[in-house]
């Protein structure tokens, strides 16, 4: 067997290439390639090891015959196009907690900058102005800090503000009564964080639901003089709303780690005064480096040598015996899982996975991973390892029940989801063609395949339904490529399962909405 090959195209600690060397594989490093020299050499390696600042595209992947995994040496894995990879049969695997406590620490070092105007005043006293009047801060102890996103990192980050002897309060769907209480933080609702927050710290990673979490509306629900930071991801805020409210005096200041577009070279921010902004160092630390560098270089060779897989963000770990069999229908759970994640409102407390016929038999403990990696994804940064361990931290229970062959279905998988208002179940099936399909949608029969982009919507059977549906979508410019329908009984509810060729935009959804006797409209995309 000739050694795999890795590139390292990021700047990595130099203990990343000194394990690939050690383990027998090949590695070149090359930093700062463009899309187009990425995609002309990848074609020659294994494994690409990376950071954020290498944008893994649908484009790059294509030319990527040999590749087997991408590793990325922190978090975040917004920089890869997880599903064009996964459709690629590449692994994706990050390094989940190797730069947590680093990424805390930076996001304290900037709410006390912020809180002081250090940078500012630095540059100032610097060039010779003494300026001692005008640095005039605020204190933070007794100030209420408002953690978006109480995960990994926004727990940590909860710990040190507590130290600093702040009053915490946080935003997570996925936190519990008893973990807040564990933390010492306040759980509250993200109206009432805005509303009683006089810091801002954003932890979530950037998904569909988290995007522009900081608006012009929601800015202008927050306290006269709120400061906000952010070290998660550029596009948790809407930078102009941010800018025009720093002018107006609305918002006190800002310190900002990430941006919209890295890297950034111009902004709408920059040169306000109180704006403080670094080159997303959050991770940038000796310690966290080395940490990252020596997991996701131990992880890569691992997969690459034996097959062994951990911390996959778009496979669980499977034994290469089981692989073939189970592959069509780790993608179908996962899918479901997906699907119901799509369709909830708020975090689920409550997934029962039922497997009926021949998929009872097999390793579901694999399968019920990948779907509870699906439902969590729209959530977290969750891989399908972690997936169950994940659910139970946070408190949501999950049921898997086994049977043999029922109803017409030789073998199907149904995911059901509870939230505190909600239930949502989808059921499907793998035909022999090996594709996966939904068969049952809140025990509505459906047949469906799942593609890229699709539209759902409920509405009252009532007769024009399907026609103004399918005269919206042609007039909005979208093209059908198929049109699925399911109905309770004749005159109850009714549903359509639209396969679209581009995704359904908001107006599109809300035009939908507004068709006579549709009660929901959602946008899906597997
Ligand atoms: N600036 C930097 O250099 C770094 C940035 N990051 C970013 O920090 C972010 C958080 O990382 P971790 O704490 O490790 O992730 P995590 O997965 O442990 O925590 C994320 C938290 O966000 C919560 N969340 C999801 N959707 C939400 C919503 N709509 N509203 C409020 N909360 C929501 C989740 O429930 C979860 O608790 C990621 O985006 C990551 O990419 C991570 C490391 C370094
Ligand atoms: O781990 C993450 O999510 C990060 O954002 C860190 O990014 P970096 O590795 O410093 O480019």
């Amino acid at each position: 067997m000739t050694a795999p090959r890795v590139l390292v195209a990021d700047k990595l600690s130099p203990a990343a290439a000194e394990i690939f060397k050690n383990r027998g594989i090949e590695v070149d490093t090359k930093i700062g390639l463009d899309k187009d020299q990425l995609a002309e050499i990848i074609g020659n390696y294994d494994g690409l090891a990376i950071r954020s600042a290498t944008k893994v595209t649908e484009k790059v992947l294509a030319s990527a015959e040999r590749l087997k995994v991408v590793g990325r040496a922190g978090i975040g894995v917004d920089n890869v196009d997880v599903p064009a990879a996964t459709a690629r049969g590449v692994i994706v695997m990050n390094t989940p907690f190797g730069n947590s406590i680093t990424t805390a620490e930076h996001a304290i070092s900037l709410l006390m900058a912020l809180a002081r105007q250090i940078p500012e005043a630095d540059r100032s006293t610097q060039a010779g102005k003494w300026e001692k009047s005008k640095f005039m801060g605020v204190e933070v102890t007794s100030k209420t800090l408002g953690i978006i996103g109480c995960g990994n990192i926004g727990s940590i980050v909860a710990d040190r503000a507590q130290g600093l002897r702040m009053k915490v309060i946080a935003f997570d769907p996925f936190l519990t009564e008893e973990r807040a209480l564990d933390l010492g933080v306040e759980r509250v609702s993200l109206e009432e964080l805005f509303r009683r927050a006089d810091f801002i710290t954003l932890h979530t990673p950037l998904t569909e639901k988290t995007k522009n979490i900081i608006n012009a509306q929601s800015i202008a629900t927050m306290k006269k003089g709120v400061r906000i930071i952010n070290c998660a991801r550029g596009g948790l805020i809407v930078e102009q709303a941010l800018a025009d409210a720093i002018k107006a005096g609305h918002v006190a200041g800002a310190a900002l780690d990430v941006f919209e577009v890295e890297p950034a070279k111009e902004n709408v921010l920059f040169g306000l005064a109180n704006v403080i902004s670094t080159p997303h160092l959050g991770a940038s630390t000796s310690e966290a480096q080395e940490n990252v560098a020596l997991q996701v270089a131990e992880q890569m060779a691992d997969y690459l040598l034996t097959g062994a897989i951990s911390n996959a963000v778009n496979f669980p770990s499977i034994t290469a015996e089981e692989a073939p069999k189970l592959k069509p229908f780790v993608k179908l759970a996962e899918l479901l899982g997906s699907f119901a994640g799509q369709l909830t409102e708020a975090a689920p407390n409550f997934i029962r996975l039922e497997y009926a016929g021949d998929v009872a038999d097999m390793n579901t403990r694999a399968l019920t991973s990948a779907a509870i990696s699906g439902v969590l994804r729209h959530f977290l940064h969750v891989n399908m390892v972690s997936g169950p361990a994940v659910a139970k931290e946070r408190g949501i229970q999950v049921e898997e029940t086994k049977r043999g062959q029922e109803g017409a279905y030789e073998t199907y998988i149904r995911v059901t989801l509870k939230t505190e208002k909600q239930e949502i179940s989808i059921a499907g099936t793998v035909f022999s063609d090996g594709k996966p399909r939904v068969i049952q949608i809140n025990h509505v029969p459906m047949d469906a395949e799942f593609a890229p982009n699709m539209l759902f919507t409920v509405n009252a059977d009532k007769p024009g339904h399907i026609g103004a549906l399918g005269t919206l979508l042609g007039d909005e410019g979208v093209n059908i490529a198929t049109f699925n329908l399911g109905r309770e009984a004749q005159g109850g509810k009714a549903m359509a399962l639209v396969t679209v060729d581009e995704p359904v935009s908001d107006a599109t959804i809300q035009k939908a909405l507004a068709l006579p006797h549709v009660v929901r409209a959602a946008r899906l995309s597997f």
